[in-house]
């Protein structure tokens, strides 16, 4: 395979960000990275892997669909495995009970929209799959991989007073009012290989030991723990590399990673 297969990498500062990241990652003197980007490119250009790191709440926010995304872009549909958890951390999802746009709107504008969400407890390991629409925050204590359309649309409906850009009506046009599928959720233990996600736009498997996951295309491949090799290369945890297909890849026969591919 011609070489770099390793994904540049973006450090993103958020004010929800942290100071402190876990190894192998550093947050440069004075800045809160919330996010670590690994920028998208062939043979894998339609997905976006990322890490978060949170020590406060994110947006209340949504994403669009490919068809409600503005012309030539995508819509943002994502995936969070949560690797690591304070207690009691927790991210909302949903609400508990359908809501219709305009309470919505009163709701985002008088933040009670906080408390309208279905705030999930969570820990290491767990997966939700968010299909665009969904209205959603991240909690703070968490960090976790979101592997996401490669789409950069975001839209707030509430950021508790902070000086951020809301965007209201594009996002009400787009939310669903609607519980969250628990069928979206699910838990691993990282101890053997299994199927996280199986679309609709993308798959994710994560592989623990040297099995290879049904992948027949290209690839993004993200150790976690232990090392990748990529023809006779390594890749180490906190790395990703974008690959044609995985032929060449050996997992580490102690180590657990994952493998995103595009569908459609
Ligand atoms: O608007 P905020 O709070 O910075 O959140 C934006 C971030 O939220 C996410 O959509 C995760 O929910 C990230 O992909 C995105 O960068």
């Amino acid at each position: 395979m011609s070489a770099p297969f390793r994904l540049p990498t973006r450090e993103v500062a958020k004010v929800w960000g942290c100071d402190a990241l876990p190894a192998p990652f550093a947050a440069p003197a004075g800045e809160r990275i919330g996010e670590i980007w690994f920028e998208p490119a062939l043979p894998v250009a339609g997905l976006l892997a990322k890490y978060l790191f949170t020590s406060e709440k994110l947006s209340v926010q949504v994403h669009p669909s490919d068809a409600q995304a503005p012309a030539g872009m995508r819509g943002k549909e994502e995936c969070w495995l949560v690797l690591d958890a304070e207690p009691g951390a927790s991210l909302a999802i949903g609400f508990d009970q359908p809501i219709g746009p305009e309470a919505m709107r009163a709701a985002a504008l008088d933040g009670s929209i906080e408390q309208l969400l279905t705030w999930h407890k969570v820990q290491r390991g767990d997966v939700f799959y968010l299909p665009a629409g969904t209205v959603h925050a991240i909690g703070p204590g968490l960090a976790l991989v979101e592997i996401q359309q490669n789409s950069d649309i975001t839209y707030r409906l509430y950021d508790y007073g902070r000086p951020r850009e809301l965007h209201l009506d594009a996002a009400l046009a787009v939310a669903q009012g609607a519980p969250y599928d628990p069928a979206l959720r699910g838990h691993v233990d990282f101890t053997r290989s299994q199927r996280l996600v199986s679309g609709p736009k993308f798959t994710i498997d994560l592989v623990v030991g040297t099995a290879k996951p049904d992948v027949p295309g290209p690839c993004l491949v993200m150790p976690l723990e232990g090392k990748a090799t990529i023809d006779g290369s390594e890749l180490e945890a906190g790395e990703c590399a974008a690959v044609a297909s995985l032929s060449g890849v050996q997992f580490a026969p102690a180590g657990c990673a994952l493998v995103a591919a595009e569908l459609g």
